[in-house]
C-alpha cells in the first residue's frame, strides 16, 4: 500500500511568546494529490508549512511525510521532498547554473546527474539564454523560475510550494502553472499555498481551509463548492472564514 504523501496526527504547537497555534491537528494528503492550503493572513499556513518540512520543532504529535517521520533537521526525511518557499531561496551573485549545482549537491546528486537535470530544467523553464547570467540582475518572474527550478532540482517526490508564482506577470504564471501539471503527472505530489484563488481552482484537485488553527474544510473544490452552494472558491472562503482573502 502506498504511504500518504503526508500524514499529520494530533499536531500541537505555538511560537514560545504566543498562545498555542495548533492544538491537535489532524490531516491526511495522499500521494499524487495536488493538494492546495489556504487560511486568511496568520492562519498559520506557513508555520504548518515549516513544521511539514522540519524547519520548525512541534511539541507534541507525529508528521508522517511519504511514510517517513519528521524531525527537525533528519537528512534523509529532506531528500523526500522539495521546498520552493516564499522567500527566494538562492545564492544572488551566483549564476542559475551554478546555483543548481551548489543546491544539487546539497541534495546528494552526483556532478553528471546534477549537469543533465539542470540542462532539463533550464529548458522546461526557459532559463537556457541567462543560464550562465548573475541572478540578480533577473526579472521577478525569471527568479522565481531559478527558485523552483532549486526545489525541483533532485527529482522529488513531495514537492511544497508556498506562494510560487507570487510577482509573476500572467505568461510566466502559466508557464509555471503547466510546469507544475506535468510534474503532478509525472507522480509529484504537491503541496501548494497562495493568494491567488483562481491559480489555485485551476491547479488543486484537493483543498484545506485552515483558520484560527484548524482545518474547517477539506475536500474536492467540486465537493466543496457544492456543499456550500458557492460559486467558486473566493466565495467560499469568505462563506467560511468571514473574511476576504488577501
Ligand atoms: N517566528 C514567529 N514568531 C512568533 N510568532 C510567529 C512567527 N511566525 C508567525 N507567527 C505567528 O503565528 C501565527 C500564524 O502565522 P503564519 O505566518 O503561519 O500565518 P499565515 O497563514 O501563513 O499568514 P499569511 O497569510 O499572512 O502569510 C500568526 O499569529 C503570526 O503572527
Amino acid at each position: 500500500m502506498i504511504p500518504p504523501a503526508i500524514q499529520i496526527t494530533n499536531l500541537c504547537f505555538n511560537y514560545s511568546d504566543q498562545q498555542n497555534l495548533f492544538t491537535g491537528l489532524n490531516l491526511t494528503v495522499e500521494a499524487g494529490d495536488r493538494f492546495g492550503l489556504f487560511g486568511p493572513n496568520g492562519a498559520g499556513k506557513t508555520s504548518l508549512m515549516s513544521l511539514m518540512t522540519g524547519l520548525l520543532p512541534f511539541h507534541e504529535g507525529s508528521i508522517h511525510l511519504l511514510g517517513n517521520s519528521v524531525e527537525r533537521n533528519d537528512k534523509n526525511a529532506k531528500k523526500l521532498f522539495g521546498f520552493v518557499p516564499q522567500d527566494f531561496s538562492f545564492y544572488e551573485e551566483l549564476t542559475p547554473k551554478e546555483n543548481l549545482e551548489f543546491f544539487g549537491a546539497w541534495s546528494g546528486l552526483g556532478k553528471r546527474e546534477i549537469e543533465q537535470r539542470s540542462n532539463e530544467l533550464f529548458n522546461i523553464l526557459a532559463l537556457e539564454p541567462v543560464k550562465n547570467k548573475a541572478v540578480k540582475k533577473f526579472s521577478g518572474g525569471m527568479k522565481r523560475k531559478v527558485n523552483l527550478a532549486i526545489g525541483v532540482i533532485h527529482n522529488p517526490r513531495l514537492l511544497f510550494l508556498d506562494e510560487p508564482t507570487v510577482g509573476v506577470d500572467i505568461e510566466t504564471r502559466q508557464e509555471i502553472i503547466a510546469y507544475l501539471k506535468r510534474l503532478n503527472e509525472s507522480g509529484t505530489t504537491l503541496i501548494y499555498t497562495s493568494h491567488q484563488l483562481s491559480e489555485a481552482e485551476e491547479l488543486c484537485n484537493k483543498i484545506a481551509l485552515i483558520s484560527n488553527g484548524k482545518i474547517i474544510a477539506f475536500d474536492t473544490l467540486n465537493n466543496l463548492l457544492q456543499e456550500h452552494g458557492k460559486q467558486d472558491l473566493e466565495d467560499l472562503f469568505v462563506h467560511l472564514t468571514g473574511k476576504a482573502y488577501e
